[in-house]
C-alpha cells in the first residue's frame, strides 16, 4: 500500500505517473554469464562472414535455444533483465555494458565500455549508441535526484571526438536546475585522460498521474 504524503496525495501514484510500481526482479546467480554469452553473440552476428553451411548450424542452434527459453518469456518489469545493478548495463542487452560507480543526488556516474557490436563506421561508435547511454543515464540522474519519474522531453547530443570501441570511459551526469516539472540535466562522456567525447543536455519532464 502506498502512503498519503503531506499534500494529501498518494506518493506511489504522484511518484511514478502512470507506471506500475515495479518489484525489482533479482537475478540468479549465472544471470550475468548469461547476458555476456549473448553479448558475444552479438559481437560475432556483426563481425562474421562465416561459410553457409556454418550460417545454417548457427541458425539451427539459435533457433533450439529459442525454443529452449520461450516458455518463459514474461512481461514487462517480470524479467531480471535492466533491472539488476550488479550486472553491466543492469543485465539489459539493449544497454551497453556499464556500471553504475555513483549514485546520489548529486549526480550519477558509469563506467564501461562499447563493443564491436556497438560499431558505427571506421571504428568509431555509432552515433546513435552514445544517445542511447545518455538518455538512460538521465533517467536514472532523475531517480537519484528523488525527483518524481519523469520522461525525457528533449536530448541534446554534441559529439566532440571519435568515441571508441574497448576502451574504458566514464559518463556522469546531473539535474542543473529545476524549473515545476521540468529538470534541465547534462552529462559528459570522457575517456580517462579526461578528455570530453562527447556532451549532453536534456529536459526530463516529471510525469503527471496516470501519464504513460
Ligand atoms: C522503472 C524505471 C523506468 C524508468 C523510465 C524513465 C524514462 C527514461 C527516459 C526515457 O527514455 S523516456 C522515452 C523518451 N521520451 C518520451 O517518449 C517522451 C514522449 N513525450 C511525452 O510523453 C510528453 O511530451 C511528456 C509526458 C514528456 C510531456 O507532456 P505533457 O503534455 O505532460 O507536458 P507539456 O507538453 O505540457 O510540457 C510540460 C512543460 O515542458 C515543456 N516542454 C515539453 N516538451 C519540451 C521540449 N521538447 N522542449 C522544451 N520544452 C518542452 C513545455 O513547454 C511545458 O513547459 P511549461 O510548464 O513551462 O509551460
Amino acid at each position: 500500500m502506498s502512503e498519503q504524503n503531506s499534500r494529501g496525495g498518494d506518493d506511489a501514484y504522484e511518484h511514478h505517473g502512470g507506471f506500475p510500481v515495479y518489484e525489482p526482479v533479482k537475478a540468479g546467480p549465472n544471470f550475468g554469464r548469461f547476458v555476456d554469452v549473448f553479448r558475444r553473440l552479438q559481437d560475432l552476428a556483426v563481425s562474421t562472414h562465416a561459410p553457409d553451411d556454418v550460417v545454417d548450424q548457427a541458425i539451427a542452434q539459435a533457433e533450439a535455444l529459442g525454443d529452449l527459453l520461450e516458455p518463459y518469456k514474461v512481461g514487462e518489469g517480470k524479467s531480471p533483465a535492466g533491472f539488476n545493478v550488479d550486472i553491466p548495463g543492469r543485465g539489459s542487452l539493449l544497454l551497453p555494458p556499464w556500471t553504475i560507480e555513483k549514485f546520489d543526488a548529486d549526480g550519477v556516474r558509469e563506467r564501461g565500455h562499447f563493443r564491436r557490436y556497438h560499431l558505427g563506421g571506421n571504428g568509431a561508435v555509432h552515433g546513435g549508441t552514445i544517445p542511447l547511454l545518455f538518455d538512460d543515464l538521465f533517467g536514472m540522474v532523475i531517480h537519484a535526484s528523488g525527483r518524481p519519474i519523469a520522461r525525457t522531453g528533449y536530448l541534446h547530443v554534441n559529439y566532440r571526438k571519435i568515441t571508441p570501441l574497448w576502451d574504458e570511459l566514464v559518463v556522469e551526469g546531473r539535474v542543473d536546475s529545476v524549473d515545476g516539472r521540468k529538470a534541465f540535466c547534462s552529462a559528459e562522456l570522457r575517456d580517462l585522460d579526461g578528455t570530453v567525447l562527447a556532451d549532453s543536455e536534456a529536459l526530463m519532464i516529471e510525469l503527471l498521474p496516470g501519464q504513460p
